[in-house]
C-alpha cells in the first residue's frame, strides 16, 4: 500500500432526499474499490479508489481500514492524518465524529473516538518501559482558514510503568 489511501464514503439519502428525488441513485456498485457513476445525460463514468465504502458501510468498517494502521504507525513514532473532504452535507463530520463526539454510541461512534480509543489500546499492550509522547488534533479548513477543532496532548505517558514495577518486585 502506498502512503497515501484516498477513499470514497456515500452516505445514505436522507429523507428529505428521498421526499424530493425518490430513491434512485446516481451510482452503482462495481466492487469494494469501483463504483460507475451515472450523469443526467445517462453517461457511465467509472472511478476506482483504494476503497469504495458504500451507503451501509458502518463506521468501524471505516475506522479499521483507513485508520487503523495510521494508529499502529503513530505506535512507531509515524505520523499520521485523515483528512475528510466533500460538499456540505456530505458526512464528513459523521464520518469523523460519528452522531456526536460526546455521544458513546458504540457502533455509530466515528473516528476520532476510535483512534482515542485504538491507541491507548495498543500503548497498553506494550509490555516493556516505552515512553509516549501523544499529540491529537482535529482541524477544520474551511475558506483556507485553519479552525482547532479538539486538541489533546499526552506528555510523559508511561504506559508499562506497573508492569515494570511489577517485575521489577518479582525479580
Ligand atoms: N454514513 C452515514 N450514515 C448515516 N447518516 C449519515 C452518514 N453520513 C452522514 N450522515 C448524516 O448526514 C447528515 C450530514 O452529514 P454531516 O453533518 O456529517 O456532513 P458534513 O460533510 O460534515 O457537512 P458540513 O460540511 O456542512 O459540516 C447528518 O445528518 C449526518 O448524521
Amino acid at each position: 500500500m502506498s502512503n497515501i489511501t484516498v477513499c470514497a464514503r456515500f452516505r445514505p439519502l436522507s429523507s428529505k432526499e428521498r421526499r424530493d428525488h425518490g430513491d434512485a441513485l446516481c451510482i452503482q456498485y462495481v466492487d469494494s474499490e469501483t463504483f460507475i457513476f451515472k450523469d443526467e445525460k445517462a453517461e457511465e463514468l467509472t472511478f476506482s479508489f483504494d476503497r469504495v465504502f458504500y451507503d451501509k458501510s458502518e463506521q468501524i468498517d471505516v475506522y479499521r481500514h483507513l485508520a487503523q494502521p495510521i494508529v499502529q504507525d503513530a505506535l512507531n513514532a509515524i505520523n499520521g492524518t485523515i483528512i475528510t473532504f466533500g460538499q456540505t452535507g456530505a458526512g464528513k463530520t459523521y464520518s469523523m465524529e460519528g452522531p456526536g463526539v460526546l455521544e458513546c454510541d458504540a457502533v455509530k461512534k466515528g473516528l476520532l473516538s476510535r483512534v482515542v480509543e485504538g491507541i491507548f489500546e495498543c500503548t497498553k499492550s506494550s509490555d516493556d518501559t516505552s515512553k509516549y509522547s501523544i499529540k491529537l488534533s482535529m482541524v477544520e479548513i474551511y475558506m483556507e482558514k485553519v479552525r482547532y477543532k479538539y486538541i489533546c496532548y499526552w506528555y510523559d505517558y508511561f504506559p508499562a510503568i506497573r508492569t515494570s514495577r511489577d517485575q521489577i518486585s518479582r525479580s
